[in-house]
């Protein structure tokens, strides 16, 4: 396929080299910022702005680690066609249900009827493990470990290194910082860290 790339950040470098590695032809990428068309990601060229999605007749990824930011612009193009993306040295059980625009990158270990919603993100060596449930637009950060039944709310963001203990529940847009451990269910629109992970909104 000819995939359009959405950004040109860090994430975005990562995106171009799990397309480059499962064989898939870069059309190019989108950046809104002044000056940014011609410049050029990893040897793929800035062809425009975000604007330019709407012209495209192929598949696009949004590759932009900001999970509201990657909800705003799949909202502001419905009618896209996105594209989902998994590197090859990947296990992924052939159960396991992936959304559009989902990406996957390398050495990530998805276990049987683990579900990824729209847009999420499950980063370099990630695992989740059997029966998890990640919404859309949800951020599994480098070297995270989802036991199993594990539940990220949509928007969910975990730091690197974070882990869940079996069945948890992480509330939809809650981030969990890094190497914060999620012993018990944690509400939507927190922020915790630390081992047990706890709220940083809600006084110890
Ligand atoms: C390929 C990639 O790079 S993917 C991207 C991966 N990115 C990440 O993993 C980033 C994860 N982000 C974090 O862990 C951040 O520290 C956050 C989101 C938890 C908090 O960020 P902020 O809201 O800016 O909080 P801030 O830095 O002000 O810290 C608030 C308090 O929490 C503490 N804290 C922050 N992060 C952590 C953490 N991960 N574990 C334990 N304590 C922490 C701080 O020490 C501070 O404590 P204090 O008030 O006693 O000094």
């Amino acid at each position: 396929m000819n995939v359009l790339v959405v950004g040109v950040g860090g994430h975005a470098k990562a995106v171009i080299a799990t397309l480059q590695a499962a064989g898939h032809a870069i059309v190019g990428c989108l950046d809104d910022r002044a000056g940014a068309e011609g410049t050029a990601v990893l040897g793929v060229p800035v062809v425009g702005p975000t604007s330019r999605l709407a012209e495209h007749d192929g598949e696009a990824v949004l590759a932009i680690g900001a999970n509201a930011v990657r909800q705003r612009l799949a909202a502001a193009h419905p009618a896209a066609r996105w594209a989902t993306v998994v590197h090859p040295t990947a296990v992924v059980h052939e159960s396991v249900r992936l959304g559009a625009g989902a990406v996957v990158f390398a050495g990530a270990v998805l276990q049987p009827d683990v579900t990824v919603g729209a847009h999420a993100i499950v980063n370099t060596g990630a695992t989740v493990d059997h029966d998890g449930r990640l919404g859309d637009f949800v951020h599994v950060a480098p070297g995270c470990h989802l036991s199993g039944g594990v539940t990220l709310g949509e928007g969910a963001f975990l730091g690197v290194g974070a882990a869940c203990l079996p069945g948890v529940t992480v509330g939809a847009w809650t981030t969990v910082g890094g190497g914060g451990v999620v012993v018990r269910d944690l509400p939507p629109h927190v922020t915790a860290v630390g081992v047990p992970a706890r709220s940083l909104e809600t006084p110890q």
